[in-house]
């Protein structure tokens, strides 16, 4: 996360008025993350707990979106999966408005976001995402992916032209893996509700244990494994995405398929499907680095960390990475 709109004390105190949260005691923007704007929130005497996240949706949540990511949240948690609900209001509502902007009170979770997993944590990752799968069968909720392959052709237009400012290669890489991603792109793999954006900083942990998964703002009816290509690419590289791990790499997909077994469609599908994540991101950061307002409070992440993922799951030399 974190702060693109500034919340002052008197609006926090009266935006928790309508909640059985009891009295502000005290806030703090939270700097990691680069998409809504987010605080930690303590208070004392109430009867709804003492800590919460209050989260402001910003630039790519669609306000029409939230009531399809609550209830995901709030059916995910009834068949046991360990993720956040939004807080109601005394008279039952979850979405509400703040300094312009739709915000929820979110539950907090205990745990440590990851910056560098180890492999018990892929594995605990893995079969978290599959049990997700799993728990979203009977969730009869449904939302396009806004992520997905058109909106990369729409992000590099928006970079045309710039992508001096990140690394003059991007130009040449982004348009041959878009026209690759075209003519590749499966179809017809199985569909389920999917996080989309599972990074080891979505992952609360708690020593090997995971203790939440958060920020389902991408969340999306798209093919399942898709969703396991994106925590690949985000889980198996280092942080600049130079050097792979192949220990974390079999001990994510060990993970994910002990619960799940992939069909030979989705086993054979992996190699392009990553090729798409590592794009999707490359082009989210791309777009980012290029337009993120001079006075937010937020840390712009690489682009090229992913555009080297990118290059690594196209080179053939690395085709039976998923076997
Ligand atoms: N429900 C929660 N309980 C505890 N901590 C949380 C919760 N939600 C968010 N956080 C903390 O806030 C940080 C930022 O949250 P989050 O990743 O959702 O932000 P974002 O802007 O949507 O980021 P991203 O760049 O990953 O899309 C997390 O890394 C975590 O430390
Ligand atoms: N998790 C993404 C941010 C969401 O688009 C990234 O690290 O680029």
């Amino acid at each position: 996360m974190a702060v693109y709109t500034h919340v002052s004390a008197e609006m926090m105190a009266r935006f928790l008025n309508d909640y059985d949260t009891g009295e502000l005691i005290s806030f703090k923007g939270i700097a990691e993350g680069v998409e809504n704007s987010n605080f930690l929130v303590e208070t004392r005497g109430g009867a709804d707990g003492h800590r919460f996240i209050l989260t402001l949706y910003e630039k790519r949540v669609d306000p029409a979106d939230l009531p399809f990511f609550m209830a995901l949240l709030d059916h995910l948690a009834m068949r046991g999966c360990r993720v956040p609900r939004a807080i109601a209001d005394r008279t039952g509502v979850q979405i509400k408005q703040l300094a312009g902007r739709r915000a929820c009170l979110i539950e907090f979770l205990e745990g440590i976001s990851l910056s560098t997993p180890n492999p018990a944590q892929a594995t605990a990752a893995g079969e978290a995402l599959a049990e997700m799968h799993i728990a979203v069968a009977d969730f009869d909720g449904s939302r396009p992916n806004s992520m997905g392959l058109a909106s990369w052709h729409d992000l590099a237009s928006r970079c045309a032209g710039q992508w001096q400012k990140i690394d003059p290669a991007l130009e040449q890489l982004v348009s041959g893996e878009l026209a690759y991603l075209q003519a590749q792109w499966p179809t017809d793999l199985p569909q389920s509700v999917i996080h989309a954006d599972l990074f080891p900083d979505n992952v609360l942990m708690l020593g090997d244990t995971v203790s939440g998964l958060i920020d389902f703002y991408f969340s999306c009816t798209d093919a399942r494994a898709y969703d396991l290509a994106v925590t690949h690419s985000a889980w198996c590289f280092s942080s600049d995405g130079a050097s792979f791990d192949p220990g974390l790499s079999a001990a994510l997909l060990r993970g994910y398929r002990d619960r799940l077994v992939l069909t030979p469609d989705e086993q054979a599908a992996l190699p392009v499907l990553a090729r798409g994540a590592a794009l999707r991101f490359t082009l989210s950061r791309a777009y980012d680095w290029i337009n993120t307002p001079a006075d937010a409070m937020v840390t712009r992440k690489d682009p090229m960390a992913f555009a080297r993922r990118a290059l690594f799951y196209a080179d053939p030399a690395n085709a039976g990475l998923f076997a």
